[in-house]
């Protein structure tokens, strides 16, 4: 079994179980519920820089990033720095994060928050607006296009919108509806870790215009954004570039002012 599928096996017996503990009405009572969303789609259209900064203490391709800050300095370092927005992995065993992790973002900043989390069930979903996000994540890889359907239109009854990740052309054209609001191309081939710029410039003239660009993973200078913007892309989401220093807001700062 490669990473992913066991990712994906462990996360839903983890529905099944959080189902059976916290029932959906529980979080429909919660505070952020009837939240007014914050479009992050609307803010790379018009953003000269794009940068969703991503909280990642560690991943199964690096192991330990970085345990050292609160999520709070971390995020709040994040929105200082000029971020478009913030991705916050809620994933326990092999990230290291929580849902608790995004109502701290949630209370600590007033960008839009990505769930980066391995969406299988539409309950998630509920968690995600319960705890504050603004938009899910949905992985191409591991659903169906009537699951990537029926989690978008709920997602987006929801007010929340839909950044779509796929990895290769097959997922590009299986995924293609107007549920969703941004496309996310994969550097890193999530079977097999192997990154490289060259997923996203090969898929970007497959993306229909109406869906917002975003290249995601393995991006580490100034040189690559320069690279990728030519093929259209608005938004670029890093994690490990940041959290690996010694201080994740003041590299998000230097690393934009560069932009
Ligand atoms: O990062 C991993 O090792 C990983 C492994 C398996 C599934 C997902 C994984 N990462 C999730 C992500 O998509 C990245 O955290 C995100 O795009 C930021 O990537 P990076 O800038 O390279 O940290």
């Amino acid at each position: 079994m490669n990473i992913l599928d066991k990712i994906i096996f462990d996360k839903q017996r983890e529905v099944v179980l959080k189902k059976s503990i916290i029932p959906v009405t529980q979080l429909e009572s919660s505070v952020f519920f009837g939240r007014e969303t914050i479009s992050l789609s609307q803010k790379l259209r018009t953003s000269s820089t794009g940068i969703i900064a991503e909280h990642k203490r560690r991943s199964p391709s690096k192991s330990v990033i970085n345990h050292n800050f609160t999520v709070e300095e971390v995020v709040k370092g994040y929105e200082n720095a000029g971020a478009c927005g913030i991705s916050v992995l809620t994933d326990g065993k092999y990230f290291g994060g929580s849902l608790d992790d995004l109502l701290l973002a949630r209370a600590s900043v007033n960008i839009p928050l990505l769930r980066k989390e391995f969406i299988v069930d539409e309950y998630q979903i509920l968690e995600a607006k319960a705890h504050g996000a603004d938009l899910i994540l949905l992985i191409a890889a591991v659903l169906t296009r009537e699951e990537i359907k029926s989690l978008s239109e709920f997602a987006k009854k929801l007010g929340l919108e839909v950044l779509l990740e796929v990895h290769n052309q097959e997922e590009l054209e299986k995924s293609i509806m107007p549920s969703l609001d941004m496309i996310g191309v994969n550097n890193r081939n999530l079977k097999t870790f192997e990154v490289s710029l060259d997923f996203s410039k090969q898929l970007a003239s497959q993306i229909p215009d109406d869906f917002v660009k975003v290249s995601e993973s393995g991006i580490s200078s100034i040189e690559a954004i320069q690279e990728l913007k030519p093929y259209g892309y608005k938004g670029f989401l890093i994690g490990e570039n940041f959290m690996k220093t010694d201080n994740a807001g003041q590299a998000a700062i230097d690393f934009i002012s560069q932009l």
